[in-house]
């Protein structure tokens, strides 16, 4: 039976999460990440461990069938790769910073200036969106110093939290694009290794359905029973269930991560008790 190849990243920031979440879905991978290639036990899939930056081309020949890879990597080498899935983690920005002296007033402010990046072909589509000229100097890691030792402007980089730009003088002018990890499918993937990626897709949506659910469960006396209803929509409708004790019901359901705490409030207002608050592994809807 064949297997589908999957490219993760050897080491670096995706590589703990992009394997958690294979584990997730229940899939157990034989060996470590010193290994080139490893096999999956249970699923018919191989793991090759790979340079993030080395993904695309492996996906556009054909060489791996599918990857977890950063989005922006995709942008700026694989305009022809196929996203699958939005995996939720390792969020960041590709942005256009310069020196907090430097008074910026907008994208023309870029024309003839020297940018330092490790994504060229981001910044050149950038540039020409706006009708800007500017010279690129390409910089494999540290660009952030480039303005520092004179070598540039401005640079395009990657921004999370904003402490790399922050600690070198820098501020964010413009934000390119927005990442996150991704499954990414070669455009020359067969129709059998399709059937495969789809089946793990299925798997991966049903894991990141959960991660961004909780299941709860209350307990409401019946004269508030609706009113606490209408606050928990739930998958179809909430389970209502009578407790021992009479005048009482037991309330089940699932509700958005994000809005928790605003939830819990509004239930204990309209006389809930006893709120239990529970993990979901899985959802399948
Ligand atoms: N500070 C960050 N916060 C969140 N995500 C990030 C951050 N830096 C990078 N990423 C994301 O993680 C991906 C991998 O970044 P990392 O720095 O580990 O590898 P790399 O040096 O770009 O690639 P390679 O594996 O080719 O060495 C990036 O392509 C980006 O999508
Ligand atoms: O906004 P921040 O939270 O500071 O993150 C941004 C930094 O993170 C990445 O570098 P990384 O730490 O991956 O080092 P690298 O340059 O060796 O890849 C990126 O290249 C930025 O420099
Ligand atoms: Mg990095």
């Amino acid at each position: 039976m064949s297997k589908l190849k999957i490219a993760v990243q050897k080491s670096g920031r995706l590589h703990d999460d992009s394997m958690q979440i294979l584990k997730e879905v229940g899939i157990s991978i034989d060996n470590g990440k010193d290994q080139l290639k490893a096999a999956a036990r249970n699923f018919p899939l191989e793991v090759f461990y790979l340079r993030n930056g080395d993904i695309p081309q492996y996906l556009k020949d054909g060489v791996v069938d599918a990857a977890i890879i950063g989005e922006n990597v995709l942008v700026e080498k694989g305009k022809d790769i196929t996203v699958v899935e939005k995996l939720g983690f390792s969020s960041c920005k590709v942005s256009v910073a310069v020196p907090k002296a430097f008074k910026y007033k907008g994208v023309q402010d870029l024309e003839g200036k020297r940018i330092a990046t490790s994504y060229p072909n981001t910044v050149n589509e950038f540039l020409k969106q706006h009708n800007i000229e500017a010279n690129i100097h390409i910089i494999n890691g540290s660009v952030e110093i480039a303005p520092n030792i004179g070598l540039a402007d401005a640079i395009v980089d990657i921004v999370s939290s904003g402490s790399t730009l922050f600690k070198n003088n820098l501020k964010e002018v413009e934000v390119i694009l927005k990442s996150e990890a991704v499954l990414a499918a070669s455009p020359v993937i067969s129709d059998e290794k399709q059937n495969i990626l789809d089946r793990l897709q299925f798997r991966l949506q049903s894991v990141l359905k959960g991660r961004k659910s909780k299941y709860i469960l209350l307990n409401a006396p019946n004269d508030k029973l609706q009113e606490i209803i209408n606050v928990l929509p739930g998958m179809k409708s909430p389970t209502v269930l009578p407790l021992a004790e009479a005048g009482w019901s037991s309330v089940h359901s699932v509700i958005n991560k994000n809005e928790f705490w605003e939830i819990i409030d509004e239930l204990k207002a309209k006389g809930a008790q006893g709120i239990l608050v529970c993990p979901i592994d899985n959802m399948v809807i």
